[in-house]
């Protein structure tokens, strides 16, 4: 039906970038003052982010935040003309899926549905089979960090240092760079991806500060840290550079649209084999990613001599279900930071614990030398996990040693069976064994105090009577909801020290 126009056809998806870039047509500019002003903002915030050193602790990162925060909503206001809206995506799933179609992605029994606090997933149309195929995706309907080398990023590409080293961010400016070209191939692709994410790029301070107590919080600063400074970044390089994506995204580029895009990479990325075979690349993969997620297993991959990715049913699914794919196995906090979403009741959750043996400890020499013995850092991050076993073996060793005196060291630092400090078997001294499950009692009962809110009260905030007329923002929901879900892992995993406390003097 009707003409089939050149942008659907995916033989001439590398040339659609006009010589002299983006058609320039209705693209508004900022008048000179505006610029100006916005360049102070844009060194404002590389000053301000490049301020914080790595060792930084978290008061100094919060303040940082909250400066860059004030310097943004300025360039937000500056920007607003700027900014160019994406169609709804209930009206691109038509063109969505004939563009699909036309460019031979398989998904026969599927098809495109809305599911409240989801936004769009996939349902089957027909019952499968485990094991059954259900998407196929040929490589050139993705959007791959090689196709920056064929794109007007091609200079930059090789040269700028950002680009070079962070596959994420090459990724990430391809797809504004498809967004802002109006014959772009991958235009029914950018029609129907989300106007707004729930990452945290996209949380206000106020709701930022709602993740206070947990692991994520730091997290969220310093990514928030990180993007404000790239955008300052190469707001600066497309004003100045000479390349082909400079002088397209000059006067368009926006914090904004830099964090849609960010965000868009963050959220659906996947990993693919390269196109000669050498290794692998991130890909954003048409229709495979409007798949949710579930506890389960992997169920994709790439299928080198079709060279296309494939996704088979890991489970069975009934016609009118949902189709849910496994993203991975991570732990909420992460789930929230990459992925803007926390799946309550995880099978793979993990709080992480930070321990280490203090080097003013007069026994730091011969603990490290143990763990070393043990493949075990004497300092870092461990893990309490989700389920009936939350201590994993490593993070028992650990206490363990740490709970030492001089004689077991010498004893367990002369035994062949030191392996064994990992076992629940292990024969060990009752006094030593209950000051290891003292100590990892105490810690997670700090980690639970540095929350400002109780357990309960997040149940009580998340439950029906807390939010009975849905008052509170997403964003808000998901950093209460991530709080809750680590306070409950970590009140299972004292009880479980409690457990093991009360059987020692049993
Ligand atoms: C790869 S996309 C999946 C399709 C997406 N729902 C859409 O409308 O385009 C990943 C995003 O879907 C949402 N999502 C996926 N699985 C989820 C889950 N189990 N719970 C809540 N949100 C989920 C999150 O917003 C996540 O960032």
């Amino acid at each position: 039906m009707g003409k089939k126009s050149h942008s659907n056809d995916a033989r001439g998806k590398q040339s659609n970038f006009s010589k002299n870039g983006l058609q320039t047509t209705g693209v508004k500019k900022l008048p000179p003052h505006k610029r100006n002003e916005l360049n102070q903002l844009l060194d404002k915030i590389l000053k301000v982010s490049s301020s914080v050193p790595e060792s930084a602790n978290i008061s100094k990162e919060w303040e940082a935040y909250q400066e860059i925060q004030k310097v943004l909503s300025k360039v937000k206001l500056i920007e607003a003309d700027l900014q160019q809206s994406l169609p709804s995506r209930a009206s691109a799933v038509e063109e969505f899926l004939s563009w699909l179609r036309n460019n031979n992605v398989e998904f026969d029994g599927l098809k495109i549905a809305e599911y409240p606090g989801l936004d769009f997933g996939i349902e089957a149309e027909k019952d499968f089979k485990e094991g059954d195929m259900m998407i196929a995706v040929p490589r050139s309907v993705m959007l791959t960090v090689e196709n920056v080398h064929q794109s007007p990023f091609r200079e930059l590409a090789t040269k700028d240092p950002l680009i070079v080293h962070m596959p994420n961010v090459a990724l990430a400016l391809l797809v504004l760079l498809q967004r802002r070209e109006p014959l772009s191939f991958w235009k029914p692709y950018i029609n129907m991806l989300p106007q707004r994410y729930t990452t945290v790029l996209y949380f206000s301070p106020d709701e930022i500060v709602q993740l206070k107590g947990s692991p994520a919080f730091e997290m969220a600063l310093r990514q928030c840290r990180s993007i404000a400074r790239q955008y300052a970044y190469f707001s600066k390089l497309f004003q100045n550079a000479n390349d082909e994506a400079s002088s397209i995204l000059r006067e368009v580029f926006t914090y904004e649209e830099y964090c849609w895009a960010v965000s868009t990479v963050m959220t659906r990325q996947n990993t693919v084999v390269t196109a000669d075979g050498s290794g692998t690349t991130q890909a954003l993969i048409p229709l495979w990613d409007m798949c949710n997620h579930t506890d389960g297993k992997l169920s994709t991959d790439f299928n080198v001599s079709l060279d296309r990715s494939e996704c088979v049913a890991w489970r069975p699914v009934a016609k009118g279900k949902q189709v849910f794919i496994f993203y991975g196995d991570r732990p909420n906090c992460e789930l929230l930071i990459h992925n803007g979403f926390v799946h309550p009741g995880s099978a793979c959750d993990a709080v992480r614990l930070r321990l280490g043996v203090a080097k003013a400890d007069p026994l730091h020499a011969e603990k490290a030398a143990l763990l070393h013995r043990l493949r075990l850092p004497a300092a870092g991050d461990w893990e309490v996990v989700a389920g009936p076993q939350p201590v994993l073996p490593s993070l028992k060793a650990f206490v363990r040693v740490f709970s030492m005196d001089k004689a077991q060291l010498d004893h367990w630092t002369a035994s062949p069976s030191v392996e064994s400090l990992q076992e629940d078997t292990c024969a060990l001294d009752k006094a030593l064994e209950k000051r290891a499950w003292t100590f990892l009692a105490m810690r997670i009962k700090l980690l639970l105090a540095a929350y400002p809110t109780s357990k309960e009260d997040d149940e009580a905030l998340l439950g029906d009577a807390g939010d009975a007329v849905g008052k509170m923002s997403p964003c808000t929901r998901l950093a209460v909801s991530l709080r809750l879900e680590e306070k409950r892992l970590l009140v299972n995993a004292l009880a479980f020290c409690d457990e093991r406390l009360a059987r020692l003097e049993a």
